[in-house]
C-alpha cells in the first residue's frame, strides 16, 4: 500500500529554534492519522510544510506522490491550518462561493459540503454571527470543496466547547469513512484515541512513537493496591515494569500471571486490597514516552546554555 504522506528526517529551523528535529511520518490511504503532541512540539510547523506553506530546512517530504505545494498535489489536498480566515461580513455561503470560484468548484459541491458540515441551515448568515464551532466547521467545508483525497486539519477542535468538539469529532470520523484520508493534529489524547486509527506522538520536535491506536488501547496492566506499598513495589518489579499511579501500583504483566502476583504479595505478608487488570490509557503511555525523552532533552538544554 503506497503511503499518501511520507516524511523522512524532516527538520525545520527558525533561527536558533529547531522546531522540527528529524521527524519521520507515514500516513496510509484511508486512515485517520493523529499527530499528537503538547503545545510547541512542532505539529503546526510540520503540517505547514506538508501543505507547502513553508519550506523544510532538510529532509524528504512526499505528499500524494509529489512535492508539497505542487499544483497537482494541492488540487488533491484540502487543509485547515490554524484558524481559517473568512470575510466576517459575508455569509458562510458567500465565503465558500469565493473560494469555489477560485478553485473552479461547482455550486452543487458547495451545497454538498455545507450539508456535510451541518451548516446548510445557517449558510446565509454572516460569518461574524457564527459560533466558534460553526466557524471551524466552515473551515472544514472549505477544505473539502475540491473533494480532496487527503484532508489535513491542524487542531480542528481547538477552543471548542464540549458540544462543538463532539460535532467536530463526528464530522472527522465521517470524513474518514468512504476512502478519504485524514491527517489531524491535536494536543488532546482522549480526542485522538476516539477519532484516529493511528497516532504519531511528537515532543520537542521529535517523533517519540508511531502506533496503531487499537494496539495501544489493547495493552493491559495490573492495578495493585497494597500496603506497605514500597515493599509491594519491590516485589512487583520481578514481574514487569512497575509505575505508581495515584495511590496504586501498575505493573505490565500477562493477565495469566495475576494470581501468581497476588500469591507472592500475600505470602510476603503484604495486605492486598485491590488487584485487577485494566487497559492502559493513551495518556499514561504518552507521559511514559515523553518522560523517557526528558533526561536527553535537559542534557541538551544544558549544552545550549553553555
Ligand atoms: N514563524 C516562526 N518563527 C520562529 N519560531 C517559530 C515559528 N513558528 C513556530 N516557531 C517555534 O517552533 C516551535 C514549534 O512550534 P509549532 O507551532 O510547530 O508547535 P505546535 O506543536 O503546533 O504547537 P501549538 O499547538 O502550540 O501551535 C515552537 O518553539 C515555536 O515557538
Amino acid at each position: 500500500m503506497d503511503a499518501l504522506v511520507e516524511v523522512s528526517g524532516l527538520t525545520k529551523r527558525y533561527g536558533d529554534t529547531l522546531a522540527v528535529d528529524g521527524v519521520d511520518l507515514t500516513v496510509l490511504p484511508g486512515e485517520i492519522y493523529g499527530f499528537l503532541g503538547p503545545n510547541g512540539a512542532g505539529k503546526t510547523t510540520t503540517l505547514r510544510i506538508l501543505t507547502g506553506l513553508i519550506a523544510p530546512s532538510s529532509g524528504s517530504v512526499r505528499v500524494l506522490g509529489g512535492r508539497p505545494g505542487e499544483a497537482g498535489v494541492l488540487g488533491r489536498t484540502g487543509s485547515m491550518i490554524e484558524s481559517p480566515a473568512f470575510y466576517p461580513y459575508l455569509s458562510g455561503l458567500d465565503n465558500l462561493r469565493l473560494l469555489a470560484e477560485y478553485a473552479g468548484v461547482s455550486r452543487q459541491r458547495i451545497d454538498e459540503v455545507l450539508e456535510l458540515v451541518d451548516l446548510a441551515d445557517r449558510a446565509k448568515d454572516r460569518f461574524s454571527t457564527y459560533s466558534l464551532g460553526m466557524k471551524q466547521r466552515l473551515g472544514v467545508a472549505a477544505a473539502l470543496l475540491k473533494d480532496p483525497e487527503l484532508v489535513i486539519l491542524d487542531e480542528p477542535t481547538n477552543g471548542l466547547d464540549p458540544a462543538g468538539m463532539r460535532d467536530m469529532r463526528r464530522l472527522i470520523r465521517d470524513l474518514g469513512t468512504g476512502g478519504r484520508t485524514v491527517l489531524l493534529s491535536s494536543h488532546l489524547l482522549g480526542e485522538v484515541q476516539q477519532i484516529c486509527d493511528r497516532v504519531g506522538i511528537i515532543n520537542a520536535g521529535r517523533m517519540v512513537a508511531e502506533h496503531n491506536v487499537d494496539e495501544l488501547r489493547g495493552e493491559q496492566e495490573l492495578v495493585v493496591r497494597a500496603t506497605p506499598r514500597e515493599h509491594a513495589q519491590r516485589l512487583l518489579t520481578r514481574f514487569g515494569n512497575v509505575h505508581q499511579y495515584d495511590d496504586t501500583l501498575r505493573v505490565q504483566v500477562d493477565p495469566a500471571q495475576a494470581a501468581e502476583v497476588n500469591r507472592t504479595l500475600v505470602e510476603a505478608g503484604i495486605e492486598v486490597s485491590e488487584l485487577h487488570m485494566t487497559e492502559r490509557a493513551l495518556e499514561d503511555i504518552f507521559f511514559e514516552l515523553t518522560a523517557e525523552l526528558a533526561p536527553e532533552l535537559s542534557a541538551e538544554e544544558k549544552t545550549d546554555v553553555g
